[in-house]
């Protein structure tokens, strides 16, 4: 008897521990998120402009933000893509960050405006470009993310239209795969719910202030539940990056991610884009062709001064491996961010190409 109720009191304890522990999670949850955001309605445009709270915007009124960011003009553009304009917002002489308008007028790009805000909102990470905020109203769109100073690595391999920057050379495009491999690999496996992102490919990947890549673009990425894989059915990505079985499924997978991070990889030892001859010709199999007969040396980018054979030789086939037309040969993200690392930086000289 005393039995019985010692366990009935105990299994009573238990449930309102429970509760209780839920409810102050969830009014913690709550506050955060009130605390972290900072919301202006717009009654004139019918706009909502919403700015996350962080080190950088904490000190920042929203209202200054707003009036700065509807003055931005032609002479403020940095950049442009497939799915809009990006502007140099500066707010003085210390402040400044990257807003990009989005084309508006379809209903895919409201969408993907949406998708972009509910996967980026949270995240904070070393190799993730940070969203600071948005304005969604019934005419535009902004997102308003941190300032990369030193742009894409499209860029800085292929140059753009303000010319060529001097080569990247070896340890930098080491550490820019890396980085952007830790990324990736966090969006997989760390967030949760787990991120494809979707469109993977050299102008998605910035360089901070160091050098150091951030994965960025999430107007096509997905946020997956996560006990249910990793399949989607919106169709997107960039051609030249994406996977071959996406053309026959249309479905984003973590694996397709791990194939277009193998294009970059290539594209960071070549120098050449995707859409280049020989990657037209051959595709992705020209990494076999050179892995098998030893082409290393003909196939590395010819701006690179020096490079050791070892590390280039790892890299190659490292994306050999991303490259696997069978997306279950392919490794995960962690394992590509593993073997990465391990690709020896010690001994460096420049006598070793
Ligand atoms: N946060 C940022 N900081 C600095 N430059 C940026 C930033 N975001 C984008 N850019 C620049 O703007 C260019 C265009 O970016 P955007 O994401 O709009 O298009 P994209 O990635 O080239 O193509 P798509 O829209 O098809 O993905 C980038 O290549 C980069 O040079």
């Amino acid at each position: 008897m005393a039995e019985s109720t010692a366990l009935a009191l105990y299994i009573a304890i238990s449930c309102l521990a429970f509760v209780a522990s839920k409810i102050i999670v969830s009014c913690l949850l709550y506050r955060r998120w009130t605390r972290k955001r900072s919301i202006i309605q717009d009654t004139l445009s019918g706009g909502k402009f919403v700015l996350f709270r962080s080190a950088s915007t904490h000190s920042l009124s929203s209202r200054l933000f707003i009036q700065k960011t509807m003055k931005l003009s032609n002479k403020d553009i940095i950049g442009s893509g497939g799915h809009g304009t990006v502007y140099k917002l500066t707010i003085n002489d210390t402040t400044a960050f990257a807003v990009k308008r989005l084309n508006k007028g379809n209903s895919d790009a409201n969408r993907g405006f949406e998708r972009e805000l509910d996967a980026m909102g949270d995240i904070k990470h070393r190799n993730i470009v940070m969203l600071h905020g948005y304005y969604a109203s019934p005419a535009f769109n902004f997102l308003v993310y941190e300032l990369m100073p030193n742009g894409s690595l499209d860029a800085l391999l292929h140059g753009n239209n303000w010319g060529k920057a001097k080569p990247l050379d070896w340890p930098t495009r080491h550490r820019v795969a890396v980085g952007a491999a830790r990324g990736l690999s966090y969006l997989h496996h760390d967030c949760i719910p787990h991120i494809i992102h979707r469109d993977i490919k050299s102008s998605n990947i910035l360089l901070d202030h160091n050098m150091e890549a951030r994965v960025s673009d999430f107007g096509l990425a997905a946020l997956l539940e996560p006990n249910q894989s990793h399949v989607s059915t919106i169709v997107a990505g960039t051609f030249g990056y994406l996977a071959p079985e996406y053309f026959d499924t249309g479905r984003a997978t973590t694996k397709g991610d791990v194939y277009s991070f193998g294009v970059v990889l290539l594209e960071l030892l070549t120098g050449k884009r995707p859409s280049d001859e020989s990657f037209i010709e051959e595709g992705t199999k020209l990494v076999k062709g050179i892995i098998e007969v030893n082409k290393e040396k003909h196939a590395i980018d010819r701006a690179l001064e020096w490079y050791p054979i070892g590390e280039v030789k790892r890299v190659f086939d490292i994306a050999e491996k991303c490259l696997e037309s069978d997306p279950s040969e392919r490794p995960t993200m962690a394992e590509v961010h593993k073997m990465l690392e391990q690709v020896s930086t010690s001994d460096r000289h420049p006598d070793c190409s």
